[in-house]
């Protein structure tokens, strides 16, 4: 058994590690926390945690106390939060996961273009921890910077096209729609009930923040730096992401090319479940599950492939990616506490 614990459990982020770590066979969860709850017990916060723990929410100021009686530690804090958590423990033995974006790119100085907030922690020892592209350097990490939602969802949709050269990487646009989950818990005039229900928008084009992370995992598999357009949509569900991707084919790529790349690059994945060509993945099918559903279409009169991707923003956009990051940082079967059915209807 190892020793875990989650600063920032009061968050949707964090409630979903909750639930889903009181659940796993070789953890136990000792310590979470907050500062405007410090002192209740997580299950007054979050009543359908009633009768299955008896945490109570500690204040940050903990964290030596914290750090001491925990192997890893799980950041679920806004961005601009994490990294100040990370400094201070740079010379612990424990080991973090941070579900938010400080730790997500290797090159400080575009976190800070695109989420204008200073760096205060260049240089760490991070990694980042979408499993299906860098499981090995996640194994020895001392931190894991968890992929994001939308790009989780956008990344794992293009990275077979893009690894095996069948796209003009000059041609990749992502059209996202999240439910509102994904904006957090806290109130915003956005996802208050009568602005967000029955109403579906865009937001942040050409300037979300989720644009330069999947640029980066992208180009990284490109060889060479590449462009995309980014658009993300509101929806009025609680949870679910449908990401969905365009790009122009190479000429005499073919349907058969296109299949193979999905079926070799993710034929062995746990999570990436590959419905194939003419399928229509839905939120609905991954909805609390750590699945990642993928269908592609090709237009023969545009010669263009479009990828359907479906997740669970908080499964595998966040907490179950964070897992299974932990399961692989310590050696344990990557479904460890991941078997999830999804919910359905
Ligand atoms: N929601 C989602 O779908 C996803 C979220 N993420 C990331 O996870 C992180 C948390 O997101 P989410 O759970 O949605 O956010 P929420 O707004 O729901 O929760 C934020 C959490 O951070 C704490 N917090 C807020 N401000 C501060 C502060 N100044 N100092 C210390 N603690 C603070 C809150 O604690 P309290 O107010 O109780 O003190 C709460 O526990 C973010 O970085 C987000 O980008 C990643 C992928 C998906
Ligand atoms: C619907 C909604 O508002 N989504 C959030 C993204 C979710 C999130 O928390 O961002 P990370 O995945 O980077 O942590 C947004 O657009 O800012």
């Amino acid at each position: 058994m190892i020793k875990v614990s989650i600063i920032g459990a009061t968050g949707y982020a964090g409630a979903e590690l909750v639930k889903l770590l009181l659940q796993h066979p070789k953890v136990t969860l000792t310590h979470v926390t907050s500062e405007s709850h410090q002192g209740l017990a997580l299950s007054e916060v979050y009543p359908h945690l009633f009768g299955l723990t008896n945490l109570i929410l500690e204040s940050l100021q903990n964290l030596p106390t914290i750090a001491n009686d925990s192997d890893f530690i799980f950041i679920a804090l806004p961005h601009g939060h994490a990294m100040k958590v990370g400094l201070a423990l740079q010379d612990t033995p424990v080991r973090i996961i941070d579900l938010g974006a400080d730790y997500r790119f290797n090159d400080t100085t575009i976190y800070e273009t695109w989420y204008h907030v200073p760096h205060t922690h260049p240089n760490a020892p991070s990694v980042y921890g979408l499993a299906e592209l860098n499981r090995e350097a996640i194994k020895t990490a001392k931190i894991i910077g968890n992929a994001g939602c939308y790009t989780t969802a956008s990344i794992l949709a293009l990275a077979p096209l893009i690894q095996h050269k069948l796209i003009d990487t000059n041609s990749i646009i992502i059209d996202a729609k999240s439910g509102t989950s994904g904006a957090g818990r806290s109130p915003k005039q956005d996802t208050h009930y009568p602005e967000f229900y029955d109403a579906f928008k865009a937001y942040g084009v050409a300037t979300h923040r989720h644009t330069p992370e999947i640029e980066q995992a992208l180009s990284d598999l490109n060889g060479a730096p590449l462009l995309i357009n980014f658009t993300p949509h509101l929806v009025p569900m609680s949870r679910g992401i449908l990401a969905t991707a365009y790009a122009t084919l190479h000429a005499k790529v073919t349907d058969d090319d296109v299949t193979k790349t999905f079926e070799t690059m993710y034929g062995k994945e746990p999570f990436v479940r590959l419905r194939g060509e003419g399928a229509y993945p839905n939120t609905k099918y991954v909805r609390g599950s750590n699945f990642i559903d993928l269908g592609w279409h090709i237009d023969p009169r545009t010669h263009r492939v479009i990828v359907l991707s479906a997740i669970d923003n908080l499964v595998k956009g966040a907490a179950g990616q964070a897992i299974q990051n932990l399961n692989i940082a310590c050696g344990y079967e990557e479904t460890t506490g991941l078997q999830l059915v999804p919910m359905y209807p």
